[in-house]
């Protein structure tokens, strides 16, 4: 698991580090020198490094990083100072190491352009966690330049122009190959904004994690934590054991939306998929899915339970919503259960998925619990804060936890980065495992049918909910050859196995090497 921390946090840990006397921005600046060596591996003979050095000490970080390259791996790094003050101890060491220093006031547009013209690599080290997200009007034309060159960024500790702690990002900031964090991750760069900047994330380790909170900031899933979390059969497994999964999904107006999401809750591996849907779809559906128990509702159904006692009692998570528009009888009917509101025998399941049609049920009055998760797009998650008094307009990560404090409810809003709020105030998940082809119809359907499925196996809300988000990420990689060419929605569903065997293969190649 990534745990990431705010700006705040990570002041308070180095703290007591710097207060012993730990050399912290040496050591910081000799793994940045040595991260930029491994980026010029391939590069021609005599590289040249350009650092752009803030006054701060980001910019002692790349200042002092520069000195190191000069002195320890012979290569010609000079910098650029891009503030009026420059962090004097840093420029000391640079200039008794035989670099220069151009005042950024002192190069005209053609001198810039010359000195990115003969760089390999440029080290970002304008600002770091002490970083507004706005750049002075002076900056800009480095910016420009910096981005026009193509010379690849080498981040220090993050992006400038980033905020350490939100994400939140300038329009103008530079996007960077990877971004050499120290200490601790910055949650902003897991965040959207930062994270888009980042590249890949080298955390250096610095001392700092027994001073830092036990309780991270922003929290990311790894492959490690798939094979931690996913439920896997075991000998005496049933398939009530494995979990009975019921969604109440598609319509006559978009039926396909159940064939979706019961795909996506099979293809997780759930013990058993209910669908309730008129008997149209149901058609279509066992077409496709011929394990799927149907359960018809209809006309004559609407007032009554579609699910005996019984049989609601045998059933582990429910899903509501794909495919259904707002008046459908199943929404209201799977919002009251799911809320506690219904006389259902107590073994009925609390556990569930609210989402499309079913997230416009939800009103001030709708009190959830964690192991229930909406799964909102931008465009319903604003619709939802109106309805709650919530504003709007805030920033996702913000939007996500205001939702989910409102409800109860565990919230994942989806995005090119999916975030979830758990609903018990835990920290914040963010997952970046998707492709932009995944931004097409009806995969939001397979996504509330994979995460039925988890739910139904007993993983807790938040936890199911950043899991879903993963493999679904990693199934669309795959259906798309990691966003070659396009796909659609039931590729996602279709390549959930081979996405879920791929991370726990790599598991079982490691079991096999210790044998
Ligand atoms: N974590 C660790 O263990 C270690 C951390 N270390 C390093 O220390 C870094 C933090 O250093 P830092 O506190 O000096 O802050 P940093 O970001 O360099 O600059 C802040 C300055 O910039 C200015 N400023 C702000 N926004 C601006 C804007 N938009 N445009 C223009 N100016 C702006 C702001 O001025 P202000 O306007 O607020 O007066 C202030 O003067 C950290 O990221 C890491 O690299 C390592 O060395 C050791 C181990
Ligand atoms: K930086």
């Amino acid at each position: 698991m990534l745990r990431a921390h705010g700006a705040e946090a990570v002041r308070e840990a180095e703290r007591p580090l710097l207060e012993a006397g730990e050399p912290l921005m040496l050591r910081a600046a000799a793994a940045l020198a040595e991260r930029a060596v491994h980026h010029l591996r391939s590069a021609p003979f005599a590289p040249q490094v350009l650092v752009l050095a803030g006054a701060g000490s980001n910019g002692g970080d790349g200042l002092h990083a520069a000195a190191i390259l000069r002195r320890e791996h012979s290569l010609a790094a000079d910098a650029i100072t891009a503030a009026p003050r420059r962090h004097e101890e840093g420029a000391a060491a640079l200039e008794a190491a035989g670099g220069t220093l151009h005042p950024l006031a002192s190069l005209d547009e053609e001198r810039l352009a010359h000195l990115l013209c003969g760089a390999d690599l440029v080290i970002d080290s304008i600002l770091g966690i002490g970083g507004r997200p706005e750049v002075p009007a002076e900056l800009l034309p480095l910016l420009e330049a910096v981005r026009d060159s193509g010379v690849p960024v080498l981040a220090a500790d993050l992006p400038s122009f980033v905020d350490a702690t939100t994400g939140q990002a300038a329009p103008e900031a530079l996007p960077a190959r990877e971004t050499v964090t120290f200490g601790a991750v910055k949650a902003g760069l897991l965040l959207p904004g930062g994270a888009e900047l980042a590249g890949t994330v080298h955390l250096v380790d610095l001392g700092l994690e027994e001073h830092l909170p036990a309780r991270a900031a922003v929290e990311r899933l790894e492959d490690a934590d798939v094979r931690a979390l996913l439920p896997r059969p075991g000998r005496d497994s049933t398939k009530y054991r494995r979990g009975v999964v019921a969604l109440a999904v598609g319509s006559e107006q978009y039926p396909g939306a159940a064939v979706l999401a019961v795909s996506g809750a099979a293809r997780t591996g759930a013990g058993m998929v209910r669908c309730l849907a008129p008997q149209a779809v149901l058609d279509l559906v066992l077409r496709a899915r011929p394990e799927t128990v149907g359960h018809p509702v209809g006309p004559g159904r609407a007032g009554g339970r579609v699910l005996d006692d019984e049989t609601l009692a045998r059933t582990h998570a429910v899903v509501i919503g794909p495919g259904l528009p707002g008046d459908d009888p199943r929404v209201r009917r799977g919002v009251a259960l799911l809320a506690g509101q219904m006389d259902v025998p107590a073994e009925a399941p609390r556990r569930g998925v609210l989402d499309a049609g079913a997230l416009g049920a939800i009103d001030p009055g709708t009190r959830l619990c964690p192991d229930v998760v909406l799964t909102p797009h931008r465009g319903e998650a604003e619709r939802l804060a109106r309805r709650l008094d919530i504003d709007p307009d805030l920033p996702a990560p913000e939007l996500a936890r205001a939702l989910a404090a409102a409800t109860g409810a565990t919230v994942l809003l989806k995005g090119a980065i999916t975030l979830v709020a758990p609903g018990d105030g835990g920290p914040l998940r963010s997952q970046d495992d998707a492709t932009p082809q995944l931004a097409t119809a009806g995969t939001g359907d397979v996504l509330a049918g994979v995460l039925g499925a988890l739910l139904a196996a007993g993983l807790p809300g938040p936890d199911a909910a950043a899991l879903a988000a993963l493999l679904h990420g990693r199934a669309g990689r795959l259906a798309s050859r990691d966003g070659l060419h396009p796909l659609v929605a039931l590729d996602v569903a279709d390549s959930l196995p081979e996405a879920i065997g791929t991370i726990l293969a790599d598991a079982q190649d490691l079991n096999r090497g210790a044998r």
